[in-house]
C-alpha cells in the first residue's frame, strides 16, 4: 500500500480537461508524460523520475503528471499513439517535446531546466524568451531520428548502365555510395523496355543522338537504385571531414578498414555532385528532380510506398563474446520474439581494430583496455536485423550502453539483463544510425558473387519463379546472359567433372537449348546459392529441402533445375572465364 501511494504522489494523474486546465496553474517545470488509456503511461520512466524528485524538488518547482491525450482536447495530436511522449511544461507554455522513453535526454533536459528556474529565482538570470512548441499530428514525427522524414530525406534514382554492368562496376559504386553517406532504399537488376528508358531520360528524348542511345540501354542488364540522403545530417567534426586531396584514395588489396561510425557523416550537395568526385558517374545516370523521382519509383518499384510507410529498417547488431557463448540462443529468441527477421548471422572474432572502432564511446574508460581484450577473445556474433521502425526499436530494447546508465532509468533493457561481472558495458551492441548501419553491415557481411546457371529443361514459366525466389534471398543479379553451352563453354562451367563417365549426357543435356547463366552477389554468395539450390537429386531434395529449387523444379539428377559454384574459388575462376572483363565481388578470396 505504502508504495502504491508513493506512486499516485509522485505523478498526478490528468484525464480530464479541467485537470488539465489546473495543472497550468503549476509554479516551476512539469513534466509531463502523455499517454493512452489503453496503453498506459510509461513505467520505464518511473524510476527516473521518482530520482529526480528526491534529488531536485526540495524547493517544490519540479512536478510530474501523467495526461491521458484521449480525453484533453490541447493532446488530441498524440491520440493513437503508443511511444510514450513527455512535454515540458514552464510559466502556461508548453516548451520542449522528447519521443519515445529516452531515459538519458529526458534526465538531462530535466536538469538543465531545473538549473534554469533556479538560476532565474536568484536573479542570476533573465528568464528566456520561450517559444511554445506546435503540436503536429503527423506519423512521421514517429520518434527520434526518425521525425519529419518525409520532409528531410531527399530520394534519387540512379541507374547504373549495361556497359558498366558488364564489368560489375556495380558492387565498386554501391559501396561507395553506402561509404558516402547514402542509403540505398530499393534496388533492381533487370533489362529496362524502351519505354523504360523513355521515361527515365525524358528530358533529353527530343535531342537527335537519343535514337542510337536508346539500344546501348535495353541490350543487357541495368541496375536501378533508390537512394536517399538524409538532410539533417550534421556536418563532421573538424577532424572527420574527408580531405579533398585524399578522398579518392583506394584502399590497398590488404586493408579492410572498418569505416568509423562518424568519419562518413559528410552532407553532400548532391548525389550527382558526390559520384563526380569518386569517378563513377560516367558509369550511372541520377535523376533528382522530385516529381521524376516519385513517377519513376512508380514505374520501377511499384511496391516502394507501401514498403517504406512499414519503415522497415535493417540494422546491425552484435551480442559480444561472453553473452554470445553463455546465453547466445536466450538472446536470439528474444530478438525473434521482438518481431526482428534475421536476414543475416555469421560469428567473428573481431580485430583490435575492429574492436577499438566498435568500442570507441569507451575509450577514455579505464577498463578500456579490458574492454578490448574481452572483445577479441573469442567470437562475437553479428547478425543483420530486419523490423519495422528497426532502429529505434533495437535501441530501445537494448538500452544505454552502460550498466550503470540503464539500471536507474531501464531496467527491464537486455543491458541489464544479460548484464555480466566482468564489464560495466552493455553486452550488446547496434548501430548508431541507417547510415552506420549500412556501413557496418557492407563490413562484417562483404559481398561475395558466385556462378549460377538454370539448365536449358527450366521453363520460362519456371525461371521467372527462380528469379523471385532468388530476388527474396536477397541476391543481386549481377550479370547475366543466355548461352547455348556446347563442349567448349560447357568445359569452362564444369572442368571439375570433364572427366567423369556421366559428362557427356550432361553436355547432351545442355545441348537441349540455351542456359541461363548468372552471376548471383550478396554475403557468403555460394554457399548461400548451394543452400537455396539444394542436393544434387531433386528426390533427396524433395526430403531433406523441399522449398529448395531442385525439390520444386528438378526432375531428375541430370535435369535438377540449376548449378552452382562450390565455393568462391572455384566462382572468381569461372566468372572471369564466362564474364570476360567482369570483376567479381569477392573479398574472402582477394
Ligand atoms: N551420376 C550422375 N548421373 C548423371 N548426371 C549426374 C550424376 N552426378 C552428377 N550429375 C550431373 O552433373 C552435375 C554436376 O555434378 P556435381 O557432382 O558437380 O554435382 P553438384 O556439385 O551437386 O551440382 P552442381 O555442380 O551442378 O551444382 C550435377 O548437377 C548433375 O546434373
Amino acid at each position: 500500500m505504502a508504495g502504491k501511494k508513493r506512486e499516485v504522489q509522485l505523478q498526478a494523474v490528468i484525464n480530464n480537461q479541467s485537470l488539465w486546465d489546473e495543472m497550468l496553474q503549476n509554479k516551476g517545470l512539469t513534466v509531463i508524460d502523455v499517454y493512452q488509456a489503453w496503453c498506459g503511461p510509461c513505467k520505464a520512466m518511473q524510476t527516473l523520475f521518482r530520482k529526480l524528485k528526491n534529488e531536485l524538488n526540495e524547493d517544490e518547482i519540479l512536478h510530474f503528471v501523467v495526461a491521458e491525450a484521449d480525453n484533453i482536447v490541447t493532446l488530441q495530436p498524440f491520440r493513437d499513439k503508443c511511444e510514450p511522449i513527455f512535454l515540458f511544461f514552464i510559466e502556461w507554455q508548453i516548451i520542449a517535446k522528447i519521443e519515445g522513453a529516452n531515459a538519458p535526454l529526458v534526465n538531462k533536459k530535466i536538469i538543465s531546466l531545473i538549473n534554469e528556474e533556479r538560476n532565474i529565482a536568484a536573479g542570476k538570470m533573465v528568464r528566456p524568451q520561450y517559444h511554445e512548441i506546435a503540436f503536429v499530428d503527423s506519423d512521421a514525427e514517429d520518434t527520434g531520428e526518425a521525425s519529419n522524414e518525409n520532409v528531410d530525406k531527399v530520394r534519387n534514382i540512379v541507374i547504373i548502365k549495361p556497359e558498366a554492368m558488364v564489368t560489375g562496376k556495380t558492387i565498386e559504386i554501391k559501396e561507395k555510395i553506402i561509404n558516402g553517406g547514402f542509403v540505398i532504399e530499393a534496388e533492381d537488376t533487370r533489362v529496362l523496355t524502351e519505354t523504360e528508358v523513355r521515361d527515365f531520360y525524358s528530358q533529353i528524348v527530343d535531342q537527335p543522338e537519343f535514337e542510337d542511345f536508346v539500344p546501348s540501354m535495353t541490350n543487357g542488364l541495368s541496375y536501378i537504385l533508390v537512394i536517399s540522403q538524409d538532410n539533417k545530417q550534421e556536418l563532421p567534426h573538424e577532424e572527420n571531414v574527408p580531405n579533398p586531396e585524399t578522398e579518392h584514395k583506394e584502399p590497398s588489396e590488404d586493408q579492410h578498414e572498418m569505416a568509423t561510425p562518424t568519419v562518413m557523416k559528410k552532407k553532400w550537395d548532391s548525389l550527382q555532385e558526390y559520384l563526380e568526385r569518386q569517378d563513377i558517374s560516367q558509369f550511372c545516370d541520377v535523376e533528382e528532380n522530385v516529381d521524376n523521382v516519385n513517377k519513376l519509383i512508380d514505374i520501377f518499384f511499384p511496391d516502394f510506398k507501401s514498403m517504406t510507410s512499414l519503415k522497415l529498417e535493417r540494422i546491425l547488431a552484435l551480442l559480444r563474446p561472453d553473452l554470445f557463448r553463455e546465453k547466445g540462443e536466450d538472446v536470439l529468441n528474444i530478438i525473434q520474439d521482438e518481431g526482428f527477421k534475421i536476414l543475416m548471422q555469421r560469428q567473428i572474432v573481431l580485430s583490435k581494430e575492429e574492436a577499438q572502432t566498435l568500442c570507441k564511446e569507451y575509450e577514455n574508460e579505464d577498463y578500456f583496455g579490458n574492454l578490448i581484450e574481452n572483445m577479441t577473445s573469442g567470437p562475437s556474433l553479428a547478425l543483420v536485423l530486419l523490423r519495422e521502425n528497426g532502429l529505434q526499436h533495437w535501441k530501445k530494447l537494448i538500452g544505454p550502453s552502460t550498466v550503470e546508465e540503464a539500471k536507474d532509468n531501464l531496467p527491464e533493457s537486455l543491458c541489464i539483463q544479460f548484464a555480466t561481472e566482468s564489464l560495466p558495458i552493455n553486452q550488446l551492441y547496434g548501430s548508431d544510425s541507417l547510415e552506420a548501419a549500412e556501413r557496418e553491415i557492407q563490413h562484417f557481411f562483404p559481398l561475395q558473387s558466385t556462378l549460377a546457371l538454370i539448365k536449358p529443361h527450366v521453363t520460362h514459366e519456371q525461371r521467372e519463379d527462380i528469379f523471385n525466389l532468388i530476388k527474396e534471398a536477397g541476391f543481386d543479379i549481377t550479370q547475366m546472359k543466355e548461352m547455348l553451352l556446347i563442349k567448349e563453354q560447357a568445359d569452362k562451367i564444369y572442368f571439375k567433372i570433364v572427366k567423369k563417365d556421366f559428362y557427356k549426357d550432361v553436355l547432351e543435356m545442355l545441348s537441349e537449348g540455351p542456359s541461363l547463366v548468372m552471376v548471383l552477389t550478396k554475403w557468403n554468395a555460394a554457399a548461400e546459392w548451394r543452400r537455396l539450390m539444394g542436393p544434387t537429386d531433386p528426390d533427396e531434395a524433395k526430403l531433406l529441402s523441399p522449398d529448395s529449387i531442385r525439390a520444386r523444379f528438378g526432375r531428375s539428377v541430370l535435369r535438377n533445375a540449376v548449378h552452382g559454384s562450390s565455393n568462391s574459388y572455384e566462382a572468381m575462376e569461372t566468372i572471369n572465364k564466362v564474364f570476360e572483363n567482369f570483376v567479381p565481388a569477392n573479398t574472402e578470396a582477394n
